[in-house]
């Protein structure tokens, strides 16, 4: 039987050479003929000590004599896995983390450090035995939760300047526990209380979610998500409540011309096909090819055939221009308003990416606007909780088209409950329980009056 730490090793290994953590796992789990309980224990340490990196290196620095960055990086993985489990998994006694600890340290490469390990690994213990929390915190407030909850500097800064400490804090706790998972059910072909019922008789825990008429949420881990009730007849799909809310705001109706720009895998063009019950047309673009062939495998499981799939970069499509009834831009980004669900994207964004980010988002806007009919909608939505990605690029759009306006959700639009002030949505993960997510709706102001 493989041994579920030393996988976690081997992940983190490639991890730190630059693989995607969900790849690099994916690739040790693959041929592992692991009983379920060790294939979740892998995937807990791989994602665990990837997430909380900076926490475990602040107690390397702390406790060792060299810093995390001067170990060999094989010692820091395992002095990582080892730490993650004193400090994060209550459910594995001390003395066996110490032991597995200082087992993979002899087989990987340091037998003669196996002292070191050990005596580093119950220093730990003695510490928080005796004195609480080894973890000796800086007293500058963005450094002090970055190292407590692991995160840039950079981006604790950004939550900083929209919310209070209170809030950034419960936002950056919030982030760090396990992603939940919501469905979003299929009216084309069954209803709410047939997929909650088929779920009950399985003995798969569901809730339903205020304000969102097609959603479900599962209440406890249920493995496999194709062994679902509803799943092979296309019932439902795995899509997070605040996803959901995107298609409410562009709110499409039937026989119309709907344009996704960014589409791949097809989660909101699919509810769009869904809300138009099927009748008329969605164009879902993207420049990604593999991730549309998702997009197709979905449309076929949930019987929807009104999509059409367009392969290339959005920003120069001149066969759509003044075409779209509705245009969805649900644009690339920088992803911090879902970072529970990837481990190691806040170590892989910049600010330098996001300002890159920021360009692209600004031209696929400007180009998705061209798309649309004289009184058209046009939405934008991010998965991120940057200013930058989000008020910014609506800002500056707006200023550079000043012929455009903002129109808050309808009042009886799901996403109403969600509106702003300003009359964008945006969701707060530690506030509404869901993916954080922004999302606003625009409209031409000068031509609708016009006309009108
Ligand atoms: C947030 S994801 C879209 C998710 C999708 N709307 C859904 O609900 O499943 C952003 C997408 O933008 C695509 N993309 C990035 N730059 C693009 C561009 N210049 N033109 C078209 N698509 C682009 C990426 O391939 C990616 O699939």
């Amino acid at each position: 039987m493989p041994n579920p730490r030393q996988l976690a090793f081997l992940a983190l290994r490639s991890i730190q050479r630059d693989a995607f953590a969900d790849v690099a796992l994916d690739r040790v789990l693959q041929d592992a003929e692991l009983s379920n309980q060790d294939r979740r224990l892998a995937t807990e340490l791989v994602y665990g000590s990837v997430r909380r990196q900076r926490t475990l290196d602040a107690l390397i620095d702390q406790l060792g004599k060299k810093k995390a960055h001067q170990q060999p990086p094989d010692l820091r993985a395992i002095l990582h896995l080892g730490l993650y489990q004193l400090r994060y998994l209550n459910q594995i006694p001390a003395s066996a983390a110490v032991n597995t600890t200082v087992e993979l340290a002899k087989q990987n490469g340091f037998p003669g450090l196996t002292g070191f390990v050990n005596g580093f690994m119950r220093q730990y213990i003695r510490l928080a035995e005796t004195s609480g929390d080894p973890l000796q915190l800086p007293s500058d407030p963005v450094q002090r939760l970055g190292t407590l909850h692991s995160y840039p500097d950079w981006i604790v800064q950004v939550w900083l300047d929209q919310l209070d400490l209170a809030e950034t804090e419960q936002l950056c706790e919030w982030m760090n526990r396990p992603p939940h998972i919501d469905l979003r059910i299929n009216p084309l072909h069954t209803s709410l209380d047939e997929v909650e019922t088929a779920m009950q008789a399985a003995g798969v825990a569901v809730q339903r979610l205020p304000h969102l008429p097609q959603a479900l949420r599962l209440l406890e881990p249920a493995g496999a998500i194709q062994k679902l009730p509803g799943f092979q007849s296309g019932w439902w799909m795995v899509q997070d409540a605040s996803a959901q809310l995107v298609s409410y705001l562009v709110d499409p109706q039937p026989g119309e011309f709907v344009i996704d720009a960014c589409a791949a895998p097809g989660g909101k063009a699919l509810h769009l096909a869904e809300l138009m019950q099927d009748q008329g047309m969605i164009w879902a673009c993207d420049r990604t090819a593999s991730r549309l062939k998702k997009l197709k495998e979905n449309a076929e499981r949930l019987g929807i055939h009104s999509t059409e799939i367009s392969i290339g970069d959005s920003r120069n499509q001149p066969q759509f221009v003044g075409k779209g009834d509705r245009v969805l831009l649900d644009a690339p980004c920088s992803g911090l308003g879902t970072l529970n669900r990837h481990a190691d994207a806040r170590w892989r964004q910049t600010p330098d990416r996001v300002q890159e980010l920021a360009t692209l988002q600004q031209e696929l806007l400007v180009a998705a606007a061209t798309w649309l009919k004289h009184d058209g909608v046009l939405v934008y939505a991010t998965c991120t909780l940057h200013p930058q990605e989000n008020e910014q690029v609506i800002e500056a759009f707006l200023d550079q088209h000043p012929d455009w306006q903002i129109e808050p959700p309808a009042p009886n639009s799901p996403a109403a409950a969600f509106a702003t002030p300003q009359g964008w949505v945006k969701v707060w993960p530690h506030r509404q329980q869901m993916d954080g997510f922004f999302m606003v709706r625009l409209k031409l102001a000068v031509r609708q009056a016009a006309a009108s």
